[in-house]
């Protein structure tokens, strides 16, 4: 392919609009000790425009390489997009975080809106792109390696695709293997990653050294919040050395833990998986004298999972989040409501995240705090912990006999193949990612925001945890839906509407000024929120 011209700076954005503005935001802990990697952290790219607009703008290769040469997008000729009107994305389009607004709104931050650009930074001949995946097991890890493998060779000609296997650890401990549309063929179709994963052993320096000698000059990180925190570092230090690599996350978590998206690819197909158990769990506690089922699901710190899986079921009683604090004994707790519930129904199904209640384990026993290999807390087994104290509670009464069966179905939820949705949505992942990459964009994660894919610099997906809200109204549909108390003291609400006004700024669509369902504790404790 010919080389046309030098690349203009960053694509779309007029020159006197970009701003670098500095930030008071430290850089990543695990990030080199370098002062100019540190100094790129603190660096956000924002672009102004009319009436509020904000444009949080992703890194370009020419941001650090200016001379770099363009060519036409191979797509162009590729027949199978010949007839799709305007392929190609407008430079200046971006997608809005927020759309719920009044009239007098300002229009707020928006990120560059994702997919192919008519002009490209790479020659098909000239890419070597390597994949990753890291963090824990996720349905659709397979789907995005896949297509990205089969993207990068059917819509770009590129033919050098290497997986690193085992995690970021495989970077300078392992061979790479080839990927070859062939080879991943029907790797769809299993659950897991066929590259391996791992948590721990992120180093910065042997993983930039190792991207530098194998020649890999685009980079596809698969993982979870820990995982991009990594990709981030990875990217300020391929900047340092100025390589020309495009760095590229692709968000991966069931627990749907990561910020500004709109969910993570794998956790329908978890929610899904989890519905086997807690029907396994309603039958057997419908066929018994005052039954319980208690679900166990992931979510450490984030209860998506145990939240939508709870309001897909129907058939869940109870749903304890890590979010939502709750008590057992005495007045409007745990054990007062089972047993309401066991004389008014006669069985009982509870969803708990694995999250959940663990500041109540703690103390009920004595314990230290110990982490896994990438410093992520390990918990204690709440699913059991709070089986055992609804045995001992009904143990003491006389005349209420009680069955419990516990599920934990944790590691099946995850290990499943993605379902066909979650397949679809994989797909247009690796596609954007690539398109991305190809372009010349780096530093940067892509997913759906508001429904369209975007660009979102790496600080904004790692500055925060998604989760969820339990002033915001989804939560109430789960207490309409159970019926359940919302276990909350007066402090507890006071509390979270506080946290919550600083996440509703960033996190919901919520309006300045507009309430919350949650406004006092008098019309939690034994009832539902309104919606
Ligand atoms: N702050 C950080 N800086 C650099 N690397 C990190 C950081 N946090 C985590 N990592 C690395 O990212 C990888 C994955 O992290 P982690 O085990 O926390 O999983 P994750 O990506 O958050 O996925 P999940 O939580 O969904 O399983 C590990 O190899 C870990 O060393
Ligand atoms: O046992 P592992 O592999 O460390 O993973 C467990 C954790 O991973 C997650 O599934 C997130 O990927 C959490 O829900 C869970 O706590
Ligand atoms: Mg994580």
């Amino acid at each position: 392919m010919e080389a046309v011209g030098v690349a203009p700076a960053p694509a779309g954005v007029p020159e006197k609009k970009l701003l670098e503005v500095k930030e008071s935001r430290k850089a990543a802990p695990a990030a080199p000790s370098t002062s100019m990697a540190a100094k790129w952290a603190m660096k956000k790219k924002l672009v102004g425009g009319d009436a509020g607009y904000v444009l949080e703008d992703v890194p370009h290769l020419t941001d650090y390489l200016p001379e770099l040469p363009t060519y036409p997008n191979p797509l162009q000729d590729n027949p199978a997009y010949s007839v799709v009107k305007q392929y190609f994305v407008n430079t200046d389009d971006t997608v809005t975080q927020k759309i719920v607004v009044h009239k007098t709104s300002a229009r707020g931050t928006h990120f560059r809106r994702a997919g192919p650009r008519q002009r490209v930074y790479f020659q098909s001949d000239e890419v070597n792109a390597a994949i990753v995946t890291c963090g824990g097991l996720c349905p659709g890890l397979n789907t995005v390696i896949r297509e990205l493998v089969c993207g990068l060779y059917d819509m770009y000609g590129v033919t050098s695709v290497v997986g690193i296997e085992g995690g970021y650890k495989g970077f300078y401990s392992r061979n790479t293997v080839a990927l070859t549309p062939k080879s991943v063929n029907d790797i769809h179709k299993r659950g897991g990653t066929v590259l391996g994963t791992s948590r721990g052993g992120h180093d910065t320096g042997k993983i930039v050294d190792s991207i530098k000698d194998r020649g890999i000059n685009q980079v596809y990180i698969i993982g979870g919040d820990g995982t991009q925190k990594g990709a981030s570092v990875i990217y300020e230090e391929v900047r340092r050395r100025g390589l020309k690599c495009s760095v590229v996350g692709v968000p991966k978590t069931i627990d749907n833990d990561i910020a500004v998206i709109d969910k993570s690819f794998g956790f329908d197909t978890a929610v899904e998986e989890a519905q086997r158990a807690i029907n396994a769990a309603h039958v057997e506690a419908e066929s018994a004298e005052n039954g319980i089922g208690v679900v166990k699901l992931m979510g450490r710190n984030s209860g998506f999972i145990a939240m939508y899986a709870t309001l897909a079921s129907r058939d869940v009683d109870c749903c304890l989040i890590p979010e939502s604090p709750f008590y057992l004994e005495g007045k409007g707790g745990l054990l007062e409501f089972i047993e309401k519930r066991l004389k008014d129904n006669g069985h009982m199904v509870i969803v708990v995240a694995e999250g959940a209640g663990q500041d109540l384990i703690a103390k009920s026993m004595n314990f230290v705090d110990t982490q896994d290999a990438s410093g992520n807390k390990l918990l204690l087994d709440v699913g059991l912990w709070l089986s055992q104290k609804i045995k001992d509670h009904f143990k003491k009464k006389r005349n209420f006999p009680i069955t419990l069966k516990y599920i934990d179905p944790t590691y099946m939820i995850r290990a499943v193949r993605s379902n066909a949705s979650d397949n679809v949505y994989c797909t247009l992942l690796a596609h954007s990612a690539l398109h991305g990459a190809m372009a010349g964009y780096t530093g940067f994660t892509v997913a759906p925001v508001n429904g369209r894919h975007a660009y979102i610099p790496f600080y904004r997906i790692t500055e925060k945890q998604n989760k969820v809200v339990i002033t915001d109204r989804m939560w109430a549909r789960v207490l309409c839906s159970t019926n359940q108390p919302c276990f909350l003291s007066h402090e507890d609400v006071e509390h979270l509407k506080h946290d919550d006004d600083e996440h509703h700024l960033h996190n919901t669509q919520l309006l300045e000024g507009e309430s919350s369902p949650v406004k006092d504790s008098s019309k939690c404790n034994g009832t539902a929120a309104p919606v």
